[in-house]
């Protein structure tokens, strides 16, 4: 069942439990259970079993439910560890995924969404990296907190990426005034973006997010050409007009064979500060059905929050002081790691059974 290591073994009878009941446990991040290959030790201080597990995704927020699960079926304590190693396969230089955010119009919140997506894969393990393809109209340097700064260069061909939370970035925001990009036709902005793109050391990366022009024109379709990206994510709101723009966005990456990674549904409610109670100011359901249709899941539902904007503007970090963003954003991390994960498996031939044990 654990392949032949545990044949030879001499595994103490707790330990292979704990094994045992890892290999079982199923949620919407562990679809297939923890598989034994993932646990890198397991032994015994005083009381307690200490657990270390090397996920191939990251998804460091599921300790505790991991934990209270092994509780409840077992009479022992444990103290799970959970670190993250992707598979080592590159899909551009030493990058390990490049996913981008994009959407069907602009104000939407899909920069907003860039930056906090970023920032929650890292708070999860991962190594991260963001870019601005926005080219026209940048937002990432005013949402890190960089506005005016500028990037230093490693050698006459390469720039080192800004660093801002531990996160690596790159935007034309701060190499051009804001008022010289916006006159850039298509065929220059996208060759900015490919300078962007390949002139920024970033060094290893998990994750690269690249934080797409709205719409879903020429720009944007070249764009996704040129980026060997493993994956969209569809940003919308739940009015009418940002989900059909959101459909053409959807259209859009089909047509380039593109995977949508799935859909994050912005503004989509507000808890009210006097009852609590949670007010659909937009509409209601309109991401789930759109999703259901196009056979995508719905990562995100994040609220409307009053904060974000005055704090985006401040470069403020959500991830890391908790706010009512965080834990969707997290979530979603979460989910879109684990699930390229078994996207590449798939794709490697290996098929994932998923069980009802
Ligand atoms: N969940 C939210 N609650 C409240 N305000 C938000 C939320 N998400 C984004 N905003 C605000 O909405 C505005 C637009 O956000 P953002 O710049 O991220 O949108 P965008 O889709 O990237 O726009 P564009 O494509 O035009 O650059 C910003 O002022 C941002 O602070």
């Amino acid at each position: 069942m654990f392949g032949i290591k545990s044949l030879f073994s001499k595994e103490d009878p707790v330990e292979k439990q704990i094994i045992e009941l890892l290999s079982g446990y199923r949620s919407a991040i562990f679809p297939m259970g923890i598989q034994s290959e993932w646990i890198k030790q397991t032994n015994k201080e005083s009381d307690c079993w200490q657990v270390r597990i090397e996920l191939p995704f990251a998804a460091r927020s599921q300790t505790a439910l991991i934990q209270s699960y092994l509780a409840e079926h077992l009479k022992v304590t444990t103290n799970i560890v959970l670190d993250t190693q992707l598979p080592e396969a590159y899909k551009f230089k030493k990058i390990k995924h490049i996913i981008l955010v994009a959407s069907g119009k602009g104000g939407v919140g899909k920069s907003t969404t860039a930056v906090n997506f970023a920032l929650a894969l890292q708070s999860q393990g991962a190594n991260v990296g963001l870019l601005d393809a926005d080219i026209y109209g940048p937002s990432i340097p005013s949402l890190l907190g960089l506005v005016g700064e500028q990037p230093t260069a490693k050698d006459d061909k390469m720039l080192n990426p800004m660093e801002k939370y531990g996160l690596k970035s790159m935007s034309i925001g701060y190499l051009v005034p804001a008022e010289n990009a916006t006159v850039w036709r298509g065929p220059m902005a996208s060759q900015a973006l490919n300078q962007l793109l390949n002139e920024t050391d970033w060094g290893d990366l998990d994750y690269l997010i690249v934080d797409m022009p709205p719409g879903t024109g020429d720009i944007q379709l070249t764009m996704t050409q040129k980026l060997p990206a493993s994956g969209a994510v569809i940003v919308t709101t739940p009015q009418d007009l940002a989900l059909a723009d959101a459909q053409k966005g959807i259209a859009m990456f089909s047509q380039v064979n593109l995977p949508i990674i799935g859909l994050v549904e912005n503004m989509s409610f507000f808890n009210c500060t006097h009852c609590g109670e949670k007010n659909h100011l937009f509409g209601q359901d309109g991401g789930n059905q759109l999703a259901a249709r196009h056979g995508v899941p719905l990562l995100a539902e994040i609220p409307l929050d009053v904060n974000i904007r005055e704090e985006s503007e401040r470069g403020a970090n959500f991830i890391e002081n908790a706010s009512p963003i965080t834990e969707h954003y997290t979530y979603c991390a979460q989910l879109v790691s684990s699930m390229l994960f078994l996207q590449s498996h798939e794709n490697q031939g290996v098929k994932i059974v998923v069980t009802d044990d």
